[in-house]
């Protein structure tokens, strides 16, 4: 019997701790605070986090195959040089809705960005609702919008066979599939696969492992729960210390280990001093099932 560890790996205060990415040739974790305006990377070996803060709220960050990253930042999708510490915008979107920003985002198999996009927050899951889109940026800078009329555009992923794109709008409650096609990029064909229970409450990022199965972090749920999406149903809670767990990936050793993010924006005193580590970064170990490498973007 396996037993699974939860370990807080980065005790920093991330305001909404969001995207993390294993990425395998630096042994590291990467991961935004979106409201604290920085994209970090843990070093597992060494242990320490490096920093680079931008100008904009930076909601995910993704490997490129040239090497460095992408990000969406506000409501760019930009380029980062991490030794030069540099961002250069690639393309904007919703350049009529000055109150939107993006939200979160990953690279597809064939190495497209897709993230969407959601109106500023009042408060946490408070904001003007259907403002957002989800937007593909192809790997020759090209964008187009997938559809409209979204309240918090947030978790991704594609099923193991490329033809299933998983989406989350977290104000539906509910995790959709749709059709994929990995030759266009293009989906279709919305459907609701899990609804979440009331005390999973909001349902925020995903990732997909390697038997298929979901995992979805609850926001204000302090857990990360597996779903079939075959059957739609929830196979497993993993439960953390700390109630606004954002986003998992998988990473480490033969990516056998999941990484939480987590978020303490919108918590009271009170409720800090319970939860001190709110806003840490957590890596699970034991669970027993691995995850798949990121893609990268190929542009
Ligand atoms: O982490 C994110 O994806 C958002 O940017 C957050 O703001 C939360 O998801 C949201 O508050 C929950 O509804
Ligand atoms: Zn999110």
């Amino acid at each position: 019997m396996l037993s699974i560890k939860v370990e807080c790996i980065v005790d920093e205060n991330c305001k909404i701790g969001e995207s993390p990415v294993w990425e395998e040739k630096e042994n590291s974790l990467l991961y935004v605070d979106i409201n604290g305006k920085k994209i970090s990377r843990w070093n597992s070996i060494t242990k320490q986090v490096q920093s680079i803060a931008v100008d904009a709220p930076v909601s995910s960050v993704a490997l490129r195959k040239s090497g460095n990253y992408v990000i969406t930042l506000g409501t760019r999708f930009a380029a980062l040089k991490w030794n030069d510490r540099s961002v250069t915008t690639i393309m904007e979107v919703d350049k009529d809705k000055l109150n939107n920003r993006f939200n979160d985002g990953k690279v597809d198999p064939e190495g497209r960005y897709f993230a969407g996009t959601m109106a500023e927050e009042i408060r946490p899951a408070v904001l003007e609702r259907q403002q957002g889109s989800l937007y593909t940026l192809f790997p020759d800078h090209s964008v187009i919008k997938q559809f409209d009329q979204v309240d918090i555009s947030n978790g991704l992923d594609w099923s193991l066979d490329h033809k299933t794109f998983f989406y989350i709008d977290s104000l539906s409650y509910s995790v959709d599939a749709f059709d994929y096609d990995l030759q266009t990029g293009k989906i279709s064909n919305r459907r609701s696969i899990y609804k979440l229970e009331k005390e999973e409450s909001i349902p925020d990022g995903m990732c997909i492992d390697i038997e298929g199965k979901l995992w979805v972090a609850c926001y204000d749920g302090g857990r990360v729960i597996r779903l079939d999406p075959e059957t739609g149903k929830r196979l497993q809670t993993v439960k953390l210390p700390v109630d606004k767990t954002t986003s998992c990936c998988f990473g480490g050793n033969d990516y056998s280990e999941m990484y939480v993010t987590s978020a303490c924006q919108g918590m009271d005193d009170k409720w800090l001093s319970r939860q001190p580590q709110a806003g840490g970064i957590f890596k699970v170990t034991g669970l027993g099932v691995k995850g798949i490498p990121p893609y990268s973007y190929a542009g």
